[in-house]
């Protein structure tokens, strides 16, 4: 296994990309989130609101319809699109511009969404999020992976992990299952954890910024809102995941002094991603 390259200020700065003067929320980036189901509509909303905070011009939420009423209130600067069903998503079926698309938190495992999800894998070639319930349905359907495109970006939580490569014995064989599974699938993988490990085939960077305030539910929904939001701003599959994992790092390591470790929630995360980014400018 290579020694992994310690994704620090340096490695940011050489991807990270200033905001042109002239922009406009039409060329800024548009994110689409698919996910949430009854109860786990939260999931969604930090997701969503993540994607807004990290820079891209436009948000949509596509959610089941229980999910309408609480996405727009509490993001109004989010679109919403809403599945046929109550509860969960039951068919991706929209007809939107977007540039990248996150999808999975929330999301749960009924049979109508895993066939939703393997439907709308073999109908797009977007740069693409995949995680949590997303996730778990591809380790129920280890075959689904060939209809992942290249370059796809995949954000396990060492449990999901475990689910899709199977069990490991050692830390060697972790990091040698997830190569070789970046490797068949061309896809990057996101060893969520501390530290969080990101692998693009024999390529790992291991990150320095995060502590244990982010041992917190939806800080993972966060992360997957920041990285589409990048990959929506047309940063390639690797920058997004390195930017989007040391920013998210980085808004715990400055809330810290506030909050202690117990207070922090997700939504501290998306508070402090512009204090994150300014950190990048001085
Ligand atoms: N407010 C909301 O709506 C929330 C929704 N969520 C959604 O709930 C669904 C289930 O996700 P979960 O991740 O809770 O369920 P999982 O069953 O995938 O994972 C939970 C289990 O994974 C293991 N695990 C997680 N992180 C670990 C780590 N760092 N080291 C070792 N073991 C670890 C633990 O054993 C834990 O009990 C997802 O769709 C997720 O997006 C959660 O993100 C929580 C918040
Ligand atoms: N002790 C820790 N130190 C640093 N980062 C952590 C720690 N615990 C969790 N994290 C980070 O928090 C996130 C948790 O993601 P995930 O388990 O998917 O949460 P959820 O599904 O609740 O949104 C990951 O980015 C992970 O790296
Ligand atoms: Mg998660």
């Amino acid at each position: 296994m290579n020694s992994p390259i310690a994704i620090d200020r340096n490695e940011i700065l050489k991807r990270y990309k200033t905001i042109d003067k002239y922009t406009h929320k039409g060329i800024q980036g548009h994110a689409l989130l698919v996910g949430g189901s009854y109860g786990k509509i939260g999931a969604m909303c930090l997701a969503s609101k993540a994607a807004l905070k990290t820079g891209c011009g436009l948000v949509t939420a596509f959610v089941p319809q229980c999910g309408y009423e609480i996405v727009q209130i509490s993001i109004p600067e989010a679109m919403v699109v809403t599945d046929d069903h109550e509860k969960y998503i039951s068919e991706i079926a929209l007809n939107l511009d977007v540039n990248a698309i996150g999808i999975g938190p929330g999301m749960g495992q009924k049979m109508a969404t895993q066939k939703a999800l393997h439907d709308f894998l073999s109908n797009t070639s977007l740069p693409l999020v995949i995680d949590a319930d997303a996730l778990n349905i591809l380790s129920h359907n280890p075959s689904w992976v060939a209809l992942v495109s290249p370059r796809t970006i995949l954000t396990p939580h060492p449990k999901e992990l475990e689910r899709l490569i199977g069990k490991w014995y050692t830390e060697e064989e972790k990091f040698g299952k997830t190569v070789v599974f970046s490797l068949v699938n061309q896809v990057v993988i996101v060893m969520k954890g501390a530290p969080t490990y990101i692998v693009d085939g024999e390529m790992i960077y291991v990150n320095t910024t995060g502590n244990a305030a982010l041992a917190t539910a939806g800080s993972g929904d966060v992360l997957t809102g920041m990285i589409t939001s990048l990959l929506a701003q047309s940063y390639r599959s690797i920058d997004a995941a390195i930017l989007g994992v040391y920013l998210h790092g980085l808004t715990a390591d400055i809330a810290l002094p506030e909050t202690g470790y117990q207070s922090f929630i997700a939504s501290d995360i998306i508070v402090n991603i512009g204090k994150a980014y300014l950190s990048l400018e001085s």
